[in-house]
């Protein structure tokens, strides 16, 4: 890390409507230097970053690059001075090409005679593709053909060129699996070394710990603190994100799996359209089964297929108790199922719509008086109560979706359909971008089901958090089984890794 700074910001505040999300915030960031930001969810990291990189504007104070006055209007400015950022939503577009995606409003570029040189893009695409690090991805197909992970990998592309000075990734790790975390630190790192800089914002305190030079926390809008690395300490970085101590433990405490005896989904030669090969795996009341592996191994295709949501081409999912087939989310739905996708803005949320309205949507029976009446202090209760319990950050439960920091639509996901108390639930990577406090509370919950009788499958690319909550994993690998490892205190992350690859 030298000591020539790169960029300053200088008293920035930024107000929502009435609410102040950033106050008098002051971030320097040295050239080489990988910073780490940290903070609650909703304490401000993706506004003050998106500051930074043109996409949106500051209400109050300066910014200097190499000294001088920066204020981008846009992101496309913010690229031209060198300053790129992956957000933590998908950023790629739908129903065009990989190597359109990387060239972006610059396709025009390869025509000759006024038709895209498609040869050229290609090759162009293929070569900005190798040069972060992803071999293994054809940039002539249509980008809906990627998982979530690729095309998350396809943003890096995206923003990593030769004018690049500072990389901003807004919690972008935790959308991928250990392969493709490997591909971003490792381009951390070559960017380091080129005297380049990094503003790595996550909520794995490991990785930030690991990864960066420096640390910024933020809450409530506010710098607290910044620590050099020879001070990182998980607990006194918890304790400066959430201001309080965390007590009591993380994971779930007992050491033993258990489960009862019934059986309650039988998964029979199950082979899917995408992903799951030939499998066969039964699941118990009052378990957490994890479903662990890489990114392409098909744990995401099967979780949907469990609930219905996935083409099947042979094989059943047989709901035990009534014998019925689940072919259909409304068929699961029906049986009392639930289901958190990983891509939770397509998929668990109506974003355009209300806190209030998402959660109701899987719970209309729950809160429906005699056949047809819905009283709203019952409606207004159902949906306070996920509120409360996750403690979701928002004006009021008539907020949309859309204006909800990341971690907090995480919970409104995961609310919906803890508010409806399923006997089974799906969870698929559930505590993507939630911060420390509100994971320890999400644990716990999910161990209060397993105590109530209620099955959970925890679909998840965080070895820890698997070892340390599920009383049985599975591990795949290219669709098919390749480990099953019962909870113990000596199963560790390698046990579980050489299954994987
Ligand atoms: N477009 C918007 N309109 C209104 N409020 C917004 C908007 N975008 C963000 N907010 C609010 O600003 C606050 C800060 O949100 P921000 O996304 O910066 O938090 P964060 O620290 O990145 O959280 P997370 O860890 O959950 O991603 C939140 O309370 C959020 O609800």
């Amino acid at each position: 890390m030298s000591v020539e700074k790169l960029i300053e910001v200088r008293n920035i505040d930024k107000y929502f409507g009435p609410v102040k999300v950033l106050n008098n915030v002051c971030l320097e960031i040295y050239k080489g230097e990988v910073r780490g930001l940290v903070g609650e969810n909703g304490s401000g990291k993706s506004t003050l970053s998106s500051i930074i990189a043109g996409i949106l504007q500051a209400d109050g104070g300066k910014m200097f690059l190499k000294g001088n006055i920066y204020n981008p209007k846009s992101m496309i400015d913010a690229q031209t001075h060198g300053i790129g950022m992956v957000v933590q939503e998908l950023g790629t577009v739908s129903n065009i090409t990989v190597a359109e995606n990387i060239f972006l409003g610059k396709v025009n570029n390869f025509k000759r005679f006024g038709i895209v040189d498609r040869k050229k893009l290609y090759k162009s695409a293929k070569e900005i593709l190798e040069r972060v690090g992803i071999t293994d991805i054809d940039p002539a197909i249509p980008i809906n053909f990627l998982n979530f992970e690729d095309r998350k990998l396809i943003e890096f592309a995206k923003v990593v060129d030769e004018n690049l000075e500072l990389l901003i990734l807004d919690e972008t790790t935790t959308a991928l699996s250990q392969k493709g975390r490997e591909i971003v630190y490792d381009l951390v790192q070559k960017l380091k070394s080129q005297n380049k800089s990094v503003l790595l914002i996550s909520h794995d305190l490991d990785e930030i710990m690991k990864v960066c030079d420096t640390l910024t926390v933020l809450r409530d809008g506010n710098v607290i603190t910044e620590l050099p690395k020879q001070e990182f300490e998980e607990n006194k970085i918890k304790q400066y994100m959430i201001g309080r101590e965390i007590k009591g433990h993380y994971y779930r405490p007992d050491a033993e799996g258990s489960h009862e005896e019934e059986v309650v989904l039988k998964i029979k030669n199950l082979t899917t359209f995408r992903g799951v090969k030939n499998l066969s795996f039964e699941v118990h009341k009052g378990e957490i089964l994890g479903i662990g592996g890489l990114s392409h191994c098909g744990m995401h295709e099967l979780g949907r297929a469990l609930f219905g949501a996935e083409k099947v081409l042979t094989g059943r999912v047989i709901h035990c108790k009534t014998g019925q087939e689940i072919k259909s989310p409304f068929a699961a739905m029906k049986l009392n199922i639930g289901y958190v996708s990983k891509d939770r803005d397509k998929e668990s949320l109506v974003l355009a719509d209300s806190i209030k309205n998402n959660i109701v949507a899987a719970g209309y029976d729950k809160v429906t008086t005699g056949k047809y009446f819905i009283f709203p202090k019952t409606e207004n209760k159902y949906v306070d109560e996920q509120i409360e319990s996750l403690r979701i950050k928002c004006t009021s439960r008539n907020q949309y979706v859309q204006y909800l920091s990341g971690g907090n639509k995480q919970k409104v996901a995961l609310g919906k359909w803890l508010a409806r108390d399923p006997d089974i639930l799906i969870v698929d990577c559930p505590t993507r971008g939630v911060d420390v406090g509100v994971k320890a509370s999400i644990y716990q919950i999910l161990y209060q089901m397993k105590k109530e009788g209620k099955t959970i499958i925890m679909i998840s690319e965080e070895l820890p958090e698997l070892i340390g909550m599920c009383d049985r994993i599975i591990i795949l690998k290219d669709g098919r089984k390749t480990g099953e490892f019962k909870r113990s205190p000596d199963l560790s992350e390698a046990n579980l890794i050489m299954c994987m690859i």
